[in-house]
């Protein structure tokens, strides 16, 4: 069985009725590898022939809503409509967005739209997907999001190289004074001494960040003839080495640099790196171009350090505040260049990022995780589609032992074991921790839990989940031959699926690709986990069975499985009974007078 995935990523039981049912387009293929490479390098591609037909197969049903916030390439917008309703208003206020926000499941943004907490409060637990059509995401409260169990996409790779050109556009203009001489001779006048410009060729160019755009900005910079060195304290040593650039100390990189390109994100440690005392330790006359964040720079400091020459030159595309007041002395300064926050702005990046946050967006809405997720762990389409029948296991799981927890027991611990045959290092268990936290929790409470919010739900409610892996001999292609769920030190409303240690213990595996209930503490049980279950703990003995049958069957419920497992003949045993509908409580009552049925539970699967 293919199970659907869609639960991972499901909206909450709460949500209004005009939300579209998520898991009604098929499993899209991921974007390639080539395509992703063809993106990067600025080549815009249509969407792949196979995510269409696969999703055009089966986008019968409800439709979701996307509400796109600020422009975003046509290609991507008509892959958006072909499967969901596309409401795009631009420049809304932050009141009209967050009005707007509690009607739609996916929201597309670029860096403008500020996703707020109060945007996720607003959305009152409609919203499932935030797609940034770009890079930086310092425009989403990731925690925010996490906590509302709103996964979060990006469009990583699409807009590098229109940022690195863009590093370099401004590089080369700031260095030859391109826009200043260029508003001189409009303004009529022609002046070639106050002009001139410092060469490239032979100066080093510091890259602060060496990531993506940073490594393309290196590899143009050096056809330049510049000499390259960068600073990165998270960079692998070899991919910069492997083109020609040294990494190197923040501090040398800022005091040997004749020009410096900014390239990393705007993150709590790097919020106004670019201080008084950063601009003191920097070579006099260096000049500095920002393709970044405006943020990672204080733009005050930086207005200092050109007033005193510490800085001859700075280019800037971004900015603290986008757009800056119009008054902004940095932005007037003479031998400041500026751009409106351009460098992703080309027509075949704007193409690229469309499509590429299109399809990460539509593929999330249906539940599955995609491989930019920012705030959900990152599972391979492969992994994910190899485990999903262990994700069905592992939800129904807690579902159960939750509801054989007496009430008024806390629940503190849970830990779960796995028994494969597999590596542990080639088993991702994260999905599966994720939907046996989304079993215990949402019987219990109006929380609803995701792939995306499980670990924080948890800690939340003070829930200890610990995983162990039990390694087996045997075949590593079955990726996992059962699971167990225990619960730690709780009283039961049955005391028969205590283990021997006093937990609460569950096992269940697949079976013909079907979660089957296979152990209930000390018993044996072969019963298929899906619809209801009656756990009945009674002396082995003939008859019990055909007299709760014939209960089940004079009350018109019908018994889809059936399974007795004894600890020894004629000594304590259970029935795990599957029945498609929630027995009258009149048949209940029946059930547990049977003079020999010491306890019995119903549970809803
Ligand atoms: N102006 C524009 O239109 C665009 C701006 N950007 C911005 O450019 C920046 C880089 O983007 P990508 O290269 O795609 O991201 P990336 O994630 O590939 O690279 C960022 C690099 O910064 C490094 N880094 C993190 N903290 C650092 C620190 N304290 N010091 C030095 N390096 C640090 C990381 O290790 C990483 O290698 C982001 O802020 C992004 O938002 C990206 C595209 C367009
Ligand atoms: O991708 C990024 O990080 C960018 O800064 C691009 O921003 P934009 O999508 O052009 O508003």
């Amino acid at each position: 069985m293919a199970a659907p995935l869609c639960h991972l990523l499901a909206a909450p039981p709460s949500t209004s009725p005009a939300a579209a049912p998520a898991g009604h387009l098929s499993p899209p293929s991921r974007a390639s590898p080539l395509r992703r490479f063809l993106f990067a390098r600025g080549v815009s591609a249509a969407p792949s022939a196979r995510w269409v037909a696969a999703a055009s197969a089966s986008a019968a049903g409800g439709r979701p809503t996307v509400l796109v916030t600020e422009k975003l390439g046509e290609a991507g917008l008509e892959l958006l409509r072909r499967f969901a309703n596309v409401d795009c208003a631009y420049e809304l206020t932050a009141e009209e967005l967050r009005a707007k926000v509690s009607l739609v499941d996916a929201l597309v943004v670029r860096s403008a739209t500020r996703v707020t907490r109060e945007v996720f409060e607003a959305a009152r637990g409609r919203l499932r997907v935030v797609g940034r059509a770009g890079v930086g995401i310092d425009n989403v409260d990731l925690q925010a999001a996490t906590e509302a169990g709103c996964l979060v996409v990006n469009a990583p790779t699409a807009n590098t190289v229109a940022a690195a050109e863009h590093a370099i556009a401004l590089l080369a203009a700031m260095s030859r004074n391109v826009a200043q001489a260029d508003a001189s001779l409009k303004a009529g006048r022609w002046q070639r001494n106050k002009y001139v410009g410092v060469s490239l060729v032979g100066k080093t160019l510091a890259i602060m960040g060496f990531g993506k755009v940073g490594s393309e900005v290196a590899r143009r910079a050096k056809g330049l003839g510049m000499d390259i060195i960068a600073h990165d304290p998270y960079a692998p040593v070899d991919r910069a080495r492997a083109i020609g650039v040294d990494l190197v100390s923040f501090d040398e990189a800022i005091s040997t640099a004749d020009f410096i390109s900014l390239h990393m994100p705007l993150t709590p440690s790097t919020a106004k790196l670019f201080d008084d005392e950063t601009f003191g330790n920097m070579k006099k006359g260096v000049r500095i171009v920002n393709v970044a964040r405006g943020g990672v720079v204080d733009e005050d400091a930086l207005l200092r350090a050109l007033d005193n020459g510490t800085v001859s030159q700075a280019a800037l595309d971004v900015f603290t505040e986008e757009p800056p007041p119009k008054d902004s002395k940095l932005v007037h300064h003479e031998n400041v260049t500026v751009t409106p926050h351009l460098g992703a702005s080309t027509s075949e990046a704007q193409e690229g990022v469309a499509l590429e946050i299109a399809e990460a967006v539509l593929g999330a809405l249906k539940g599955e995780l995609a491989a930019t997720a920012v705030n959900a762990p990152m599972v391979p389409a492969e992994v994910l589609s190899e485990l999903s029948p262990y994700v069905v296991l592992a939800e129904k799981l807690g579902r159960l032992v939750v509801q054989l927890v007496a009430g008024g027991s806390g629940i503190k611990g849970v830990k779960i074991v796995y028994s494969s045959a597999r590596d542990p290092d080639d088993l991702d268990t994260r999905v599966l921790r994720a939907m046996v936290t989304k079993g215990i929790i949402e019987p219990i409470s109006s929380a609803f839990v995701n792939i995306v919010n499980a670990d924080y739900v948890a800690k939340q409610r003070g829930l200890r989940i610990s995983e162990e892996r039990i390694l087996l001999d045997g075949s590593p292609e079955i990726p996992i031959d059962s699971i167990q769920v225990h619960l730690a030190n709780v009283e039961s409303k049955f005391a028969g699926a205590l283990s021997d240690e006093g937990d609460l213990r569950v096992d269940g595996e697949v079976k013909d690709g079907k979660p089957h209930l296979t152990l209930v503490g000390p018993f044996s049980v072969d019963v298929s986990l899906e619809g209801n279950l009656i756990l009945c703990r009674q002396v082995d003995q003939p008859g019990i069975i055909g007299k709760v049958g014939s209960i089940l069957g004079t009350m018109n419920v019908n018994v889809n499985f059936m399974s007795v497992g004894r600890t020894a003949p004629g000594k304590q045993a259970i029935m795990a009974i599957g029945v498609d509908e929630e027995p009258e409580k009149e048949a209940l009552k029946l059930i547990g007078d049977i003079p020999s049925v010491e306890e019995f539970v119903f549970v809803k699967l």
